[in-house]
């Protein structure tokens, strides 16, 4: 019997992670793996995943839709050998991977009669969308939205009537079902199941979306940051940063340490727990090449060292 799959894609930051960790805390019942494709080399969704999900695997530095083909084609044949076989199969797609090369590797023929393509959906965040229109004549964007079977919108608080029925308007305008992250229940049996004409799916054809245009950096410190350091090295080289998130510590707040998160113009910090043997401050970084001075802001980095 095949093994159905469920993609999840979106921008980067749109809130992949977050409604994955919901649908797996929703009391589905079933064993499901997850394969998580990071875009820098600290795997850090794949931890934030591991507390809900039986099976997480990471997949680093690459893409999933590119590069790392070959890798998502081997981990699916993995997970799918282990004992007891899961019952389900989740993929997080990178926010910088058009969904088309993930999906010609599920489909492909070596993976016939395994798994089945259950349904691809396609995380939107509407905050991003209210604050960035442009970001709709995004090809990427585009593309994550087209390839996919419906359209999850979340972060839809304080996002005004005019900018949610312009959202509500592209999905219209792209065939895609909507379903609102935030009006309870998840919409679990539709993410869970087969989409309309998955069964009819064929392999995407025509030319990808290349991750090219982004470029991503780590960068870790043994030591407590100056957060007064750290806001301003942001501040002064944010131009072009779409997405950081990582863990930290700073000299201003001893034996804390924060999930830190940022989403375009938007940051937050979360307080986590701290293990003695985790690195002090482990963070990732992904902006538009032609914009993200990344050598600025990790000197800068280096400056704020406490
Ligand atoms: N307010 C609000 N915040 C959200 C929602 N979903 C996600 N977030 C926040 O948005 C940030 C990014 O969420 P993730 O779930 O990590 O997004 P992602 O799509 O997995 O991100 P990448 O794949 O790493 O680019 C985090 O700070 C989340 O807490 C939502 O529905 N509402």
């Amino acid at each position: 019997m095949s093994t159905p799959v469920l993609l999840v894609t979106g921008f980067l930051g749109a809130g992949k992670t977050t409604a994955i960790n919901r649908l797996l805390a929703a009391g589905h019942g079933e064993r499901i793996a997850a394969i998580v494709n990071d875009f820098g080399a600290i795997n850090i969704d794949a931890e934030l995943l591991a507390e809900a999900s039986d099976t997480v695997i990471g997949l680093q530095n690459g893409c999933i839709c590119c590069s790392l083909q070959g890798d998502l084609l081997r981990t699916l044949r993995l997970v799918l050998g282990r004992t007891p076989r899961p019952e389900r199969i989740v993929i997080e797609a990178s926010g910088a991977a058009d969904p088309r090369g993930i999906v010609e590797t599920i489909m492909d023929p070596a993976l016939w009669d395994a798994v089945d393509l259950d349904a691809v959906v396609c995380l939107v965040d509407a905050a991003d969308l209210a604050m960035t229109p442009e970001r709709a004549r995004d090809p990427l964007w585009l593309a994550q939205m087209q390839f996919s079977d419906f359209v999850l919108i979340g972060k839809t608080e304080g996002v005004g009537a005019g900018d949610r029925a312009r959202l509500d308007m592209i999905c219209a305008a792209a065939g895609k079902p909507v379903f609102d992250i935030d009006a309870l229940p998840l919409p679990v049996e539709a993410m869970l199941g087969h989409a309309p004409g998955s069964a009819q799916r064929t392999v995407p054809t025509g030319p990808h979306v290349h991750a090219e245009r982004f470029v991503t950096v780590e960068w870790q410190a043994r030591a407590p940051l100056s957060l007064a350091a750290f806001q301003a090295a942001l501040d002064a080289h944010g131009r072009g940063l779409l997405r950081a998130k990582g863990f930290a510590t700073f000299a201003e707040r001893p034996g804390r340490r924060y999930l830190f998160q940022l989403v375009g113009q938007r940051a937050n910090f979360t307080p986590v727990t701290a293990e003695p043997d985790d690195t002090p401050c482990r963070l990732v970084f992904i902006g538009e090449r032609d914009r993200f001075a990344a050598q600025d802001l990790l000197d800068a980095l280096d400056r704020a060292r406490g």
